[in-house]
């Protein structure tokens, strides 16, 4: 049978209010970080048979990971990208996934700060 290793579910945008800083004016208040999610999922099957049990349910996948981050508190915006990788690829069986997590409020004069991660299972 033909793997479709090329497919993915995309998450973009995803926006969570959490603890996040490593200053002590950061662990009393809630930040804004967005998170933009890539996962190899093969498609096919949920897409020839229109059966949701066969999908990567993004549904799923985002209200795990919004519940985490919000009721976790985190220093380095590089933890809360390497705890979620490990949680979509030990719940969902995701094989490979890029994460990216931005902080956009970090930086006065900057628009944005993001750190980027890869993962595979194994
Ligand atoms: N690479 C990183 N650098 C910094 C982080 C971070 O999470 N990753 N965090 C901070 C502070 O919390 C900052 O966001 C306060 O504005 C500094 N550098």
């Amino acid at each position: 049978m033909k793997i479709n290793n090329k497919d993915k579910v995309l998450i973009e945008g995803l926006t969570v209010l959490t603890t996040i800083g490593v200053y002590e004016w950061e662990k009393t208040i809630k930040q804004k970080l967005i998170l933009d999610l890539e996962m190899s999922w093969d498609n096919k099957p949920a897409g020839e048979s229109d059966d949701v049990s066969l999908c990567l349910d993004y549904f799923l996948v985002s209200q795990s990971i919004t519940s985490f981050i919000q009721s976790t508190q985190f220093e380095l915006i590089e933890c809360v990208a390497e705890r979620v990788a490990q949680l979509v690829i030990q719940k969902f069986s995701v094989q490979w996934l890029k994460v990216k997590v931005s902080k956009p409020g970090a930086i006065a004069n900057a628009s944005n700060v993001a750190v980027v991660i890869e993962r595979s299972a194994n």
